[in-house]
C-alpha cells in the first residue's frame, strides 16, 4: 500500500508561488509584484498584484517614467499589497497577525498600510531596492510597529517535478 507523499512544498512556498503567479498578470514593463495575504490557519484571504485603477483605460496608461509625475507610472500604479487589501471582501479584523508574501519588499507607504490592517508578518523573495531611502523608512516603519519580515528563496524549477 502506498504511503502519503512526503515532497510537498511547504505552506511559505506555497502562498510565494501563488504570489509570483499573481505577479505574472502585472503590466508593468519593469517591475511585475505579486501579494498573498494568508491568514494564521493557513487559509488564502486576498491575492494582489500591481496594476491600474480600474476606471483607467490599459491602452492609455503611461507604463514608462518621466521627470513629469503627470506622465510617470509610479503617480498612478496601485501597489501589489495595497490591490491585495483592496480585493478583500470580508472583514479587515480578518487580517490581524496574518502574513503577507510579496516578490518584492514592501514600500513604505505599503508597509504604513500593511501594519494599519494589522498584518503580522511580511515574507518577501526580492529585495531589490535595499537600502534605498524608501526601503530604510519601510524597514523602520516595520520595525517600530513590530512587524516580522523575512526572505525565503524558491526553486522555481521544482514546478518541473510534475
Ligand atoms: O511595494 C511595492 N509594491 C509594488 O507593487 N510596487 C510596484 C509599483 C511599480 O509598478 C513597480 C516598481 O516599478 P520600478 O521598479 O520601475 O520603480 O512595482 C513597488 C513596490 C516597492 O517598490
Ligand atoms: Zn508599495
Amino acid at each position: 500500500m502506498a504511503g502519503e507523499r512526503t515532497d510537498v512544498i511547504s505552506w511559505d512556498e506555497f502562498f510565494m508561488r501563488i504570489a509570483i503567479a499573481a505577479s505574472l498578470r502585472s503590466k508593468d514593463p519593469n517591475t511585475q509584484v505579486g501579494a498573498c495575504i494568508a491568514d494564521t490557519n493557513h487559509r488564502i484571504l486576498s491575492v494582489g498584484y500591481n496594476g491600474t485603477p480600474s476606471a483607467l483605460a490599459d491602452a492609455d496608461f503611461p507604463w514608462g517614467t518621466s521627470n513629469d509625475p503627470l506622465h510617470d507610472k509610479h503617480s498612478y500604479v496601485i501597489h501589489a499589497e495595497a490591490n491585495a487589501i483592496l480585493n478583500y471582501r470580508g472583514s479587515l479584523k480578518d487580517m490581524a497577525h496574518a502574513t503577507v508574501y510579496v516578490t518584492l519588499f514592501p514600500c513604505h507607504e505599503c508597509a504604513k498600510t500593511l501594519v494599519q490592517v494589522g498584518i503580522g508578518e511580511v515574507v518577501y523573495l526580492d529585495d531589490k531596492y535595499e537600502g534605498t531611502e524608501d526601503n530604510l523608512i519601510s524597514k523602520h516603519v516595520l520595525d517600530e510597529c513590530g512587524v516580522t519580515y523575512r526572505p525565503i528563496g524558491i526553486d522555481l524549477s521544482a514546478a518541473s517535478r510534475r
